[in-house]
Parts: structure tokens; C-alpha cells; sequence
């Protein structure tokens, strides 16, 4: 079983990813294109290194059980995608406590009320294997918990069940 694990910056992929009881290999993208070289190019403006998901997705070609963790995993070919939601308010908080600009705060807040990543994955994989987890409120311990569900099969998919246009 291949599961993404995806989400606007801030959502709570990678402490989410640190509590699951699944028996997957965690994967983060993130570390990965650093630590392998998997970067096609530098954003000097926003510091940060471009994914290459090409070389990506051949890095995990063969690899059976895992949880792929980033805000690009549903971009990798997988059985079944969890999308983290978080209500653009709370999401901006947290961006800019853990020290990201007001510019990038801002820029996520607005992507997740518009949802990009959601309907990326909806499209790309189709409905039937698109579970939203909300995280609005909620510890990572909760979150984890119905992560680990969709995981097992123990919910049904659900796709556009979370509705954020109030903050548009
Ligand atoms: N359920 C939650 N409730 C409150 N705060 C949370 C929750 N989950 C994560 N956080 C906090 O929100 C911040 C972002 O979490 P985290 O780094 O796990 O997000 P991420 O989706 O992995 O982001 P990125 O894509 O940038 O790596 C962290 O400071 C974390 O402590």
C-alpha cells in the first residue's frame, strides 16, 4: 500500500507523519530532494529548493508500503491520498509561529480557502481515493488517529466534505 500524505504548509504532514501507528515507511519529500539531490532548480526568492517529482517518482519506484509526506505526495502514484485541512485563519497562525513570513503565512492561508491541494488530488486520482482529514482545532494525536483510519480502510473516502469559501 501506497499512501500520500499531502496538505497545504502547515497543515501538520510531518507531525502528523511522527504519531501514526501504520506499520508504512515514512517518507519526506522534503528531506529526500536535500539529502538525494532531487532538486531541479532554486527559488532564490523564496530560498528554497524545486522538487524534482520526476526523480522523485523514480526514487520510490519499488518501494511497496509507504507514506509519502509533503505538500507534493499526491503527485506521486499512490492508492490512496490524505489530504490535512486547516481552516485559513488557524493556518496562518501557525505559519507565522513557527517563523514563516507574513508574505508565505498569507499565500497558504489563501491556497487552502481556495482548495488547490484538495482539488489537485481529486483530479488527479480520482474521488474514490481522496480522504479529508480536518485538523481545524484538533491535536495532532486526533488527526493521526483518522489518518491511521483511512490508512486501514476504516472510513469510506471523502472528498469536499471540508468547505473553507467563508474566509474568501
Ligand atoms: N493539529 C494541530 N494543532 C495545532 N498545531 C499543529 C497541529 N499540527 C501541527 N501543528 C503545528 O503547526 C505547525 C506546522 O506543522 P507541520 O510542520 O507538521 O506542518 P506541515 O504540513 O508538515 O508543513 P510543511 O509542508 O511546511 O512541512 C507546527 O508548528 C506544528 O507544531
Amino acid at each position: 500500500m501506497r499512501v500520500a500524505l499531502t496538505g497545504t504548509p502547515g497543515t501538520g504532514k510531518t507531525t502528523v507523519s511522527e504519531l501514526l501507528d501504520s506499520d508504512l515507511d515514512v517518507v519526506h519529500v522534503n528531506a529526500l530532494v536535500e539529502d538525494e539531490g532531487l532538486y531541479s532548480e532554486v527559488d532564490e526568492d523564496r530560498d528554497s529548493k524545486v522538487a524534482d517529482m520526476e526523480a522523485v517518482r523514480e526514487w520510490l519506484a519499488g518501494e511497496d508500503d509507504v507514506l509519502v509526506e509533503s505538500h507534493l505526495a499526491h503527485l506521486v502514484d499512490v492508492d490512496r491520498v490524505v489530504v490535512l485541512r486547516c481552516a485559513p485563519d488557524e493556518l496562518e497562525t501557525r505559519l507565522t509561529e513557527r517563523g514563516e513570513s507574513p508574505r508565505k503565512a498569507e499565500e497558504n492561508a489563501e491556497s487552502e480557502a481556495l482548495d488547490v491541494i484538495l482539488s489537485e488530488a481529486v483530479r488527479i486520482h480520482g474521488e474514490s481515493k481522496v480522504y479529508e482529514v480536518d485538523t481545524t482545532g484538533r491535536t495532532p494525536e486526533d488527526v493521526a488517529a483518522d489518518v491511521d483510519a483511512a490508512i486501514a480502510g476504516d472510513r469510506e473516502p471523502s472528498a469536499g466534505d471540508v468547505d473553507f469559501t467563508d474566509y474568501l
